[in-house]
């Protein structure tokens, strides 16, 4: 392989073309391309209906697209495989709710994830490593709940219950992060604290978030894509994409 291929391949960890899908005839993916590079974040923006949920099932796996390439770091046709296998090639899902397990603690919550990695067989009967304690601590800094490690999840805050759903996620070390409206519901000193945390793990971890909060993907300072109807409406800074008059129309006209 030459040096120019392997240059190429090192690219992107997550590159979409030409990608659309109907349902019933209705083009809910139109076309789409998007391109993420490796430690990359991008803020997805959109009105109701753009087609984040559906890019972002489409990635995941949940649904197949009709025509166009889902590719993971170059080489790995992402369609080709479901939800779980997808998860396990290196894509981790955060859905808009959390789904952390109210009655364990906050390090319960984190070693479980941990763990899931394993078979059952070893989970059952393998108590945890020194390096995996090393590890489940790094994971608490990173989202800054060690003080709550042993509070149960049922007693965080909304935000703090985001945020351990994102640290059990990154436990499995995914490369590229798909992540569904976090600071809905946040207080606006949880919303900020959110983008710190996202700009930390973006420099081990490409990160894809769909959000409309317009101050905190201020906070995140990243690149910005604009759907609508299925395609890319605009792309580049906030600030571009907000004087980009076809943008304006499209928000305005909902
Ligand atoms: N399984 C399905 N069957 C039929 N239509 C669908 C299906 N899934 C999505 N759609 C349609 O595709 C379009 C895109 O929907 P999608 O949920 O992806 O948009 P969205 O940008 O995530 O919107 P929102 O911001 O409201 O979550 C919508 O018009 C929706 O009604």
């Amino acid at each position: 392989m030459s040096l120019m291929t392997k240059h190429i391949e090192n690219e992107y960890a997550l590159y979409m073309d030409g990608v659309s899908v109907s349902f019933d005839g209705f083009k809910a993916i139109n076309n789409l391309s998007l391109y993420i590079k490796p430690g990359e974040m991008r803020a997805i923006i959109g009105p109701n209906g753009a087609g984040k949920t559906t890019m972002m099932d489409i990635i995941t796996g949940k649904t197949r697209p009709d025509t166009g390439k889902v590719l993971f770091k170059n080489d790995t046709d992402l369609t080709k495989y479901d939800e779980a296998e997808v998860a396990n090639i290196g894509v981790g899902r955060k859905f808009q709710k959390p789904s952390v397990i109210e009655s364990l603690s906050v390090f319960e919550n984190i070693e479980l994830a941990l763990k899931g990695k394993r078979s059952i067989w070893q989970s059952l009967f393998h108590a945890l490593s020194d390096q995996d304690h090393q590890r489940i601590q790094e994971i608490l800094e990173l989202i800054a709940l060690q003080d709550q490690q042993d509070a149960l999840a049922a007693n965080l805050s909304h935000g703090q219950k985001q945020w351990l759903e994102i640290g059990m996620l990154i436990s499995q070390e995914p490369e590229v992060l798909l992540i569904d409206e976090p600071a809905a519901g946040m207080t606006d000193e949880e919303t900020m604290k959110t983008a710190e945390l996202f700009k930390r793990l973006a420099k081990k971890h490409s990160l894809v978030v769909v959000e409309h909060d317009m101050d905190f993907i201020k906070a995140l300072d990243c690149k910005v894509t604009v759907l609508h109807e299925g395609r890319v409406l605009a792309e580049g800074s906030l600030e571009t994409v907000q004087a980009n008059q076809e943008v304006i129309e499209v928000y305005l006209g909902r």
